[in-house]
């Protein structure tokens, strides 16, 4: 049995509700099952300003995610959208501004503000398991078995945590790359198109997971996306970016009440968006 048919074995008709459970006791775990969404944190990015060399790529950008939030930056190739999650992750310093994360100063990357990359990045060496835990053994704990298993299961990879990397699919290898993400604690997820080499089926599936365990967890996201139809599904709010130095042209609210692909509600906010990106020039 190949592990992509053990895990949808595994998941079986009642896994949403399993899931959910795992979701409650990770958050338990982590002492913070009182954390919903009004107690996330918080992102400020104040007046920031990025040049490299002779590229402006944004002058004087403000973006304010509340808590609890997901807030997708979405825009044409190239105009800063992978630059401004790397500014608010620390991973990289702006030229000039400020970012803060509940308040405080965002001066380096920290294991409270969790970065998902395009690529899964997993350590082949390791297991799915041994993956999950590297947060904690980085920061010199030892991992709980418990909540690794609580992770897996939240993830849906509950049946192949002794798996060796290389054997997972794309999607797979995403949803352990997420829950080695969530072994950290983090208050905030910085997601940076982590969908998008996955195959249609796979992605809206693991849309629907990252919804679940945003809303489950209590954190507050910023997602970076090409994909209009993802951007608008997933997020509270749409920032939509300008070729460089533009920044943030326009931000588009989400009624989320009514989420769905494909309702009227989903296709007009859509086609606002995508009026808004071809007004920036649309590549
Ligand atoms: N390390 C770097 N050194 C020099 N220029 C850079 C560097 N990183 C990004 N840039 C430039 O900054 C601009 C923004 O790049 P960035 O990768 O943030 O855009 P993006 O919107 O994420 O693009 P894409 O959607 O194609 O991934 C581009 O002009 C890019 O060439």
């Amino acid at each position: 049995m190949s592990l992509e048919s053990r895990v949808a074995t595994d998941d079986g008709g009642d896994e949403p509700d399993a899931r959910s459970d795992a979701a409650s006791a990770v958050g338990a775990d982590a002492g913070n099952a009182d954390r919903r969404a009004d107690d996330a944190a918080p992102i400020a990015a104040s007046d920031l300003t990025k040049r490299y060399d002779e590229t402006l790529v944004f002058d004087g950008l403000d973006l304010s995610v509340d808590p609890g939030e997901v807030c997708c930056l979405l825009g044409p190739s190239g105009c800063g959208k992978t630059t401004l999650l790397h500014l608010l992750a620390g991973l990289e310093d702006p030229t000039d501004g400020r970012v803060e994360i509940d308040g405080e100063a965002v001066t380096g990357p920290d294991y409270r503000w969790g970065v998902v990359f395009q690529d899964p990045l997993l350590y082949p060496w390791l297991s799915v398991r041994e993956n999950v835990e590297v947060g904690p053994r980085l920061r010199g704990e030892e991992p709980d078995p418990d909540h690794v298993d609580e992770l897996l299961e939240l993830v849906g990879l509950d049946g192949v945590a002794e798996a060796d990397t290389a054997d997972l699919s794309g999607g797979m290898a995403q949803r352990a790359s997420l829950a080695r993400t969530l072994a950290n604690e983090p208050e905030v997820l910085l997601l940076d198109e982590p969908f998008s080499a996955l195959d249609q089926l796979t992605k809206m599936e693991l849309q629907d997971e990252l919804l679940r365990i945003v809303d489950e967890l209590g954190v507050t996201a910023v997602f970076v996306t090409h994909d209009i139809d993802e951007a608008v599904y997933l997020g509270d709010r749409v920032a939509v970016m300008g070729p460089v130095p533009a920044g943030i042209e326009h931000v588009e609210p989400i009624d989320t009440d009514t989420r769905s692909r494909d309702d009227e509600a989903f296709l007009s906010e859509r086609a606002a968006v995508f009026e808004r990106l071809e007004a920036v020039g649309l590549e």
